[in-house]
């Protein structure tokens, strides 16, 4: 590999600037990305998550998803729950994640025990999804061995035509194989890189139970970069 060095230049992170929960914190973050996104474009995706689990026998798996759920009581995602990150986690809960913004030199880690969403939010979540994803989720199974992309083709021509799109949110039921998971978080890292690898981090650890937003469930400590 060809080194190349960035001195990363961001504006980093100071405890003067951390609100006593992490809830504000990673929702301005958020914000900052996707204010970012439409005023310079180099933000793709900007709710892009890296999920880690493991399996029952410890082994690690990372893929990435959309963090399209955000509430006081954590993050989350939406995914097939016959797939293999939801085997995982049905053999072990424990569960991280991070948000990465190279070019805002931001980076923001949970870890926890992921919980399923109720079958609400994720109905409500589902019914806003566009009619070619919902007909996606339901051609997916998301995971297992596929012997072409044409079985995948003729799977999606197939559910296209039993739910056709009739501009209407009731027009393609909720799978009972698709749902959500949020992480119920421990720890939640703001990593904020500074020049010549003099990076903050600034991490919650949790102390209590309580939301994400409840001051007393949280103390914050710095770690060496
Ligand atoms: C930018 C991006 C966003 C994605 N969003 C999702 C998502 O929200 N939900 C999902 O199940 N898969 C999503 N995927 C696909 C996953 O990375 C992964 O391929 C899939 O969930 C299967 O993972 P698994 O076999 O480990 O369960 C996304 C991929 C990328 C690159």
């Amino acid at each position: 590999m060809t080194e190349v060095r960035i001195d990363y230049d961001g504006e980093g992170l100071d405890e003067s600037q951390v609100p006593p929960a992490p809830y504000d914190l990673v929702r301005q973050w958020v914000g900052d990305a996707r204010r970012r996104q439409d005023a310079s474009g180099d933000v793709p995706e900007p709710e892009a998550i890296s999920i880690a689990t493991a399996n029952a026998q410890g082994a690690p798996h990372v893929r990435t998803v959309l963090m399209r759920y955000l509430e006081t009581d954590g993050p989350g995602f939406y995914t097939n729950l016959e797939s293999a990150k939801a085997s995982d986690l049905a053999a072990n809960p424990q569960v991280a994640g991070a948000l990465t913004w190279p070019t805002m030199f931001r980076a923001i880690r949970f870890t926890g025990t992921a919980r399923e969403l109720p079958r609400d939010v994720v109905r409500t979540y589902f019914d806003s999804r566009p009619w070619g994803s919902r007909v996606g989720a339901w051609v997916s199974k998301q995971s297992r061995p596929l012997d072409s992309r044409a079985e995948l083709e003729a799977a999606n021509a197939e559910m296209a035509a039993r739910y056709p799109d009739t501009g209407s949110p009731d027009d393609v039921p909720l799978p009972d194989f698709w749902g959500g998971y949020r992480i119920d978080c421990d720890e939640i890292e703001f990593w904020a890189g500074r020049h010549s690898r003099l990076h903050d981090r600034l991490v919650f650890v949790r102390t209590a139970e309580g939301n994400l937003d409840d001051p007393s469930a949280w103390r914050l400590e710095r770690r060496w970069p």
